[in-house]
């Protein structure tokens, strides 16, 4: 049941507040996220809102003032960690020492980071052996299932990255891994529906979680014993031939009962989880082949930068024109509604003077925010190059990229706990749609019309039955 904490009442409520208010508008937010989202949009421009969802309520943060304000709580009065547990059942689905002790987010933000020059070489190798595996390059254009497609293409390309050959192009592993996430949030879903003291069960007997780690483990536990056993026999952490990935990244850090196998194996998971779903290129893919316009462009960019620089980093942070594509489509046709969530710890009060109490969720809708006509000029055109032009602009060269979140680009959150997978997202990104433009033609089924998404609660689900049409690049 919902309950009404007294500062509550001061937060305006979207919808109607009343008996069953919860089901209806759970039954409106979980059918049309985003319609309800515009709606307090319109609303509420510039201060906080709540909906009642089924077990709690969810608070709706508006304008630059609120968002400022997320951005600069301590972590003891919003937290990310429990938000992360709770929507995930991290508990059952992964494991709680991830949220207990969230070291892997330092892994991602550095040693992988870091890594994206030295081992780019071989992301660009997986990105061409992938595509010659997916997609022919024939005369005749052949239909390809976007959705389905570009998991496959994505899950190997980040785990060339992640675990190397050969286990990114082991079939088990990429099927657990395009799955697994799926499995998280479903299983959590499901996990969610029991009372705390059923949770355990659930999480043990309705879940396939027991039979993914399994599964997992297969995969990566000769792997790490390997590492381990290296380690013993040369006394250092550093023994000479030891690989540079995500293995060896976890390792250096581990401590204790970190460096033991199940430990490790739910670290890679949990950035799988985080790295894969999210890539947004099925979007990238469809707005490529819904906009021929872009193509001669982009082309012309990526071609001129590769003679010069090859395909490495320092070449593909040169793509200003491709770096602006794909932040449009981030932007315009991004799948998150709702970034920043937060747990308030602690009852914690915006600049504007309204408190929310402690036990709710904040957070701020990003979809409908990178469609507000006061951000961007014709929000609702997808406008390739709009962040190109920007960036051309005297002293705005660096401002406006698509790793650089601020407060009109949200796609990565904001503040301190940006996605810390950015860089690594975006390089990897934009390897894949320069691939395609040097060796393809795609086109839509039907001219420039996108196969239909849907929403689902807060996030956009882009069609999973669409198809794109490929061919070999026609020399014109
Ligand atoms: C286009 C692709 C991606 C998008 C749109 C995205 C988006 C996000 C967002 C919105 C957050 C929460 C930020 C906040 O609440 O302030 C987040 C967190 C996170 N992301 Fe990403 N992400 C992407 C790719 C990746 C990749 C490739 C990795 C790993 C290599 C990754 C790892 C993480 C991790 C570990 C966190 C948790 C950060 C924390 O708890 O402080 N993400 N991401």
């Amino acid at each position: 049941a919902v309950s009404f904490p007294s500062q509550l009442n001061a937060i305006p409520t979207l919808g109607p507040s009343g008996f069953l208010s919860g089901y209806i508008v759970k039954y409106r937010f979980s059918s049309n996220g985003r319609e309800l989202l515009q709606e307090g949009y319109d609303k509420y421009p510039n201060g906080v809102y709540k909906i009642a969802l089924m077990d709690n309520w969810e608070v709706i943060a508006n304008g630059r003032m609120m968002i400022e304000d997320i951005q600069k709580a301590s972590d003891t009065q919003l937290d990310i960690k429990e938000v992360i547990a709770d929507t995930l059942q991290v508990k059952y689905t992964l494991n709680e020492q991830v949220i207990l002790d969230p070291y892997h987010i330092a892994i991602v933000r550095t040693p992988l980071t870091r890594s994206i020059a030295s081992r780019f070489a071989e992301v660009r190798e997986e990105i061409v052996a992938t595509f010659l595996d997916l997609i022919p390059a024939q005369e005749d254009w052949v239909k390809i299932p976007a959705y389905t497609t570009s998991f496959q293409i994505v899950g190997r390309t980040a785990n060339r990255f992640f675990v190397g050959l050969p286990l990114c192009r082991d079939p088990d592993w990429l099927d657990l891994n395009t799955h697994f996430a799926v499995n998280v949030f479903l299983s959590a879903q499901i996990i969610n529906r029991f009372p705390r003291f059923l949770k355990p069960i659930a999480g043990r007997f309705l879940t396939r979680m027991p039979a993914s780690m399994k599964r997992a483990n297969k995969h990566l536990a000769p792997i790490i014993e390997d590492r381990l056993a290296k380690e013993e026999e040369y006394k250092t952490k550093d023994w000479p031939g030891k690989p540079n990935d995500l293995i060896s990244w976890l390792l250096d850090e581990a401590k204790n009962e970190q460096r033991t196998v199940p430990e490790l194996v739910s670290r890679v998971l949990s950035i799988e989880v985080a790295a894969i779903h999210t890539t947004n290129f099925c979007n990238a893919l469809y707005e490529l082949a819904a906009h021929p316009e872009v193509i001669e462009p982009l082309r012309e960019e990526i071609e001129t930068v590769v003679k010069e620089s090859g395909w490495t980093k320092e070449g593909i942070s040169k793509m200003r024109k491709l770096d602006s594509f794909l932040k449009e489509t981030l932007r315009f046709s991004g799948a998150g509604g709702l970034v920043d969530r937060r747990k308030v710890l602690q009852d914690f009060t915006f600049s504007n003077g309204t408190t929310v109490p402690a036990g709710v969720t904040i957070s701020v809708p990003s979809y409908v925010h990178h469609h507000d006509e006061a951000l961007y000029e014709n929000a609702y055109t997808f406008d390739a190059f709009r962040f190109y032009n920007m960036r051309s602009r005297e002293g705005e060269s660096i401002k406006h990229q698509a790793i650089s979140p601020n407060f009109d680009y949200l796609t990565f959150g904001t503040g301190r706990h940006a996605c810390p997978g950015r860089f690594f997202a975006v390089y990897e990104l934009k390897g894949l749609i320069a691939h395609i433009l040097m060796l393809y033609d795609v086109k839509l089924e039907e001219e420039g019309v996108i196969p239909p998404h849907k929403w689902r609660g807060s996030s956009k689900i882009p069609s999973q039955t669409g198809m794109v049409l490929f061919r070999k690049r026609q020399e014109i």
